[in-house]
């Protein structure tokens, strides 16, 4: 294995998923870790990223790793202890040549980090933990608690049980598709919660994001814990944590390990035991694992969607009426998004509804209506973005498709910020 100590920065990831899609497998580890921690590893190499500020425990050269250092605030690594600098910290194929030499050529590794070979290990390792008992599993339709849930299921079958709540801020048709692929394709025992009416009933009157993303969050809390008192002999709970929750991050001045409890998150007095089996995957490998498991193409490259949902696209308060707004013009940007082949190349790309109405006119009478926001962005890992160049003609016909078929709707506009310092969402 490769060992990447991490001097903060986003540098660690990036270099983290090159290594992994070179088949070598690799952990990234804050830079002070312990002398013995670095041996528990036995890493083969070790890559440096970040920027370097302080001493680095001189112990690390008197093990005789391989080392090179990567980033370009990364001199002193050079000037004190003699390691390779390169100034790479980018996803470009300068770096991954770079990476690649280091892994095979100075550590002389063979490629071996195989999806296949780990879900047959999970599936071995699941059993082990779980045996007879019988686990819960929140599902929201995203990509991690899917390939979690599914990786699960094959390894313990019925004894899976998943919950999905419908808390009436999904997209459009997304909870029958949640439904009817699980229960159909996967066979799972599935409970869905229709908790419409009682989200709504909630978000009455709010307006502040904060406060909407709260209640949202512990009325989800609540839901989820009604039905699993329902259920009986629950030992353990299936959550769909990802390498990049749980990375140590050596730019961290206390170095937390960022827990998984974020909106959306599940109750944290858990007396159920943990079944985590993507902790030690970065994104895309949980991607490759969901294809392998047989997941469609579509839900596996499914863009990423807030905890809260359509909740924060529809900005200030939140009635059926704006959800339903936000719905449809969001299924029709989707739609034309996809028929103009460009839902690869754009990261993420949905509706907003800022909650302005401005004047128009439609059949020769004025009216007084809703706008409608769209923003696409392109981006790699969502900490900055680019506002996505969609053709003008697509842009037109999605405008004018929104105005036509989605009611309440006079006016279309097109958010061309960049992250920052706008955010990807609206609030
Ligand atoms: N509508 C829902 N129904 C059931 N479980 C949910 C729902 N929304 C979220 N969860 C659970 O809470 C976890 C955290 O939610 P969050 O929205 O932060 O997801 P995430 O980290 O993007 O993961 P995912 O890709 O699984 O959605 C999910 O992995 C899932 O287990």
């Amino acid at each position: 294995m490769i060992l990447i100590l991490d001097f903060g920065g986003k540098c660690s990831r990036i270099v983290g998923r090159i290594v992994r899609e070179s088949k070598v497998y690799c952990e990234i580890l804050p830079h002070n870790v312990s002398i013995d921690r670095i041996k528990e590893k036995n890493p083969q190499g070790i890559i440096f990223t970040g920027e370097v500020k302080e001493e680095v425990n001189e112990e690390i050269f008197d093990l005789g790793i391989k080392a090179i250092g990567l980033g370009s605030k990364n001199k002193a690594l050079n000037e004190k202890y003699g390691v390779k600098v390169y100034e790479n910290e980018t996803y470009t194929d300068d770096t991954k040549k770079i990476i690649n030499d280091f892994l095979f050529e100075e550590c002389n590794l063979k490629p071996y980090w195989d999806m296949k070979e780990f879900v047959d290990r999970s599936i071995k390792e699941i059993k082990e933990q779980v045996g007879d008992g019988k686990a819960i599993c929140g599902l929201s339709g995203g990509v991690d608690s899917s390939v979690a849930a599914v990786l699960v299921h094959e390894a313990i079958g019925d004894n899976l049980t998943c919950v999905f709540v419908d808390h009436g801020l999904l997209r459009k048709n997304e909870a029958e598709e949640v439904e009817t692929f699980f229960r159909e394709k996967f066979n799972m025992n599935l409970i869905k919660v229709d908790a419409r009416e009682r989200f709504l009933n909630k978000l009455k009157g709010i307006t502040d994001p904060e406060q909407k993303r709260k209640i949202i969050g512990e009325e989800f809390i609540r839901v989820f814990e009604e039905e699993q008192s329902k259920l009986e002999g629950i030992g353990y709970l299936v959550q769909g944590t990802i390498y990049p929750d749980v990375i140590e991050s050596g730019g961290d001045e206390n170095q937390v390990v960022k827990s998984h409890h974020n909106v959306g998150g599940l109750p944290e007095d858990v007396n159920f035991e943990l079944v985590e089996p993507l902790r030690q995957l970065f994104k895309d490998e949980v991607r490759e694992v969901g294809t392998i498991l047989g997941i469609p193409e579509e839900a596996v490259h499914r863009q990423p969607f807030p905890g809260p949902g359509l909740g924060v696209r529809v900005l200030g308060e939140i009635t059926e009426e704006k959800l339903d707004i936000v719905r449809e013009a969001d299924y029709i940007f989707r739609d034309e998004i996809k028929k103009a082949g460009l839902d690869k190349e754009i990261w993420q790309y949905f509706a907003i509804l800022p909650g302005i109405r401005s004047v128009g006119v439609s059949a020769g009478k004025r009216t007084y209506n809703y706008t409608v926001a769209l923003r696409a962005i392109y981006s790699i890992d969502g900490m900055t973005a680019q506002w996505a160049k969609i053709p003008l003609e697509v842009l037109e016909k999605i405008s004018d498709r929104i105005v036509n078929e989605v009611e309440h709707v006079n006016r279309v506009v097109y958010d061309i910020t960049n992250k920052p310092p706008a955010t990807i969402e609206w609030e």
